[in-house]
């Protein structure tokens, strides 16, 4: 299955509502003013950036979006009443471009960010507005504006602080699963990682980070065997990288410092730009070791591996020390945004913040 991050859809603001033409009607008064109001605008559509939400999936099935028409003014001064505006909700990350020209029109990276999209058509006036001195019974009237229409791509470009990089069965998915808001399809098998597992982990009301595991990042993935290079783009922003360990392989022979060695040859390989990235040991699956045992095993990975960063011991399956991981993933990840704040100056002007 393809990771779904890309679709296209049509967004169309409602057109304003027609001015009313109509005149007053007055017992025993032949002649009574122009009292047609105008038309309501047209419904504007919204885009919103949600943090609760990893895929653009919705937007393959629905295509089309529209806003309410404004409705027409009527008679006795009624104008119409606005049409209903709409919001659609992205992910956070979430690149919008026109679908016409290519050209890219926002990038939504503010968790709860609201822009316009679309703005609905202004409504017609109705000929009370038209009547003057010189015209006091105007029959005229206009219709409502149409509103802003156009095709809408959509890219989902994921802004992950935290790549996961590790054999398969290491626990990737498993973790994330522990920490965040993810459901990624565990299994007890090799490759079950075919597209990224993504989550959300919250350490408090206001506090998350983004975790993504690398798919495909096994021996030969450098050459493009897996699914990493597609991949990478979404992981540009990551400020942190987590090596989950094996560290009870169930096959005898099975030496998870070769296993480690391996990880860290690929990425070598694959991307120099993420090899140069902070990277954390992560040593799991410590429940299935006796807890006599687990000191000296540690340490023993430690030495053999070389490893002198820091080092979590966790057991992403009964959350032993998972929780701990992510307060110190959470700081880390803060200090480095404080220096990493998206330019505001870059923002396309017609999609400029609406209060
Ligand atoms: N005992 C124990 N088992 C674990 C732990 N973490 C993961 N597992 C098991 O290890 C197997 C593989 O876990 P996954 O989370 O699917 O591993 P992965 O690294 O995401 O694997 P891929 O998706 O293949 O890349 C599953 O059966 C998990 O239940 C742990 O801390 N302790």
């Amino acid at each position: 299955m393809k990771f779904v991050d890309e679709a296209t859809i049509e967004i169309v603001a409602g057109d304003g509502g027609n001015g009313a033409a109509s005149f007053r009607h007055e017992k025993y008064k032949e002649f009574g003013g122009p009292d047609g109001g105008d038309g309501g605008r047209g419904g504007y559509v919204y885009g919103v950036a949600d943090p609760n939400l990893n895929t653009l999936i919705d937007y393959r099935y629905t295509r089309r979006y529209e806003a309410g028409r404004g409705e027409n003014g009527m008679g006795s001064d009624m104008f119409g009443a606005a049409g209903k505006d709409i919001t659609l909700r992205f992910p956070v990350g979430t690149i919008l471009r026109d679908q016409a020209t290519g050209e890219v029109l926002h990038e939504l990276l503010t968790p709860d960010e609201r822009i316009v999209l679309a703005r609905g058509g202004d409504g017609g006036f109705g000929n009370l507005r038209f009547k003057s001195a010189v015209n006091r019974a105007p029959r005229q009237k206009t219709v409502g504006r149409p509103g802003e229409r156009f095709g809408l791509q959509l890219e989902l470009k994921v802004l992950a602080d935290v790549g996961l990089l590790g054999m398969p069965n290491a626990g990737k998915s498993t973790f994330i699963t522990a920490v965040s808001n993810a459901r990624p399809k565990i299994a007890d098998y090799p490759f079950t990682t075919l597209h990224p597992n993504l989550g959300v982990v919250r350490v408090g009301p206001e506090q998350s980070f983004v975790v993504a595991d690398i798919p495909g990042l096994i021996e030969g993935a450098s050459e493009g065997a897996g699914l990493g290079h597609q991949f990478l783009r979404h992981l540009q922003r990551t400020r942190l990288l987590l090596h989950i360990v094996d560290l009870a392989p169930f096959d005898d022979g099975v030496d998870p410092v070769e296993q480690a060695h391996a990880i860290v040859g690929e990425l070598k390989k694959y991307d120099a730009e993420l090899f140069g990235k902070p990277r954390w040991l992560v040593l799991n699956k410590i429940d299935m070791i006796p807890q006599a045992e687990r000191a000296a095993r540690v340490k023993d990975f430690v030495k053999r591996f070389k490893w002198k960063g820091p080092v979590f011991e966790i057991s992403a399956l009964a959350r032993e020390g998972t929780d701990l991981l992510a307060k110190n993933i959470y700081q880390h990840v803060r200090q480095q945004q404080r220096t990493e704040q998206p330019d505001p100056a870059q923002q396309d002007p017609r999609f400029a913040q609406d209060d």
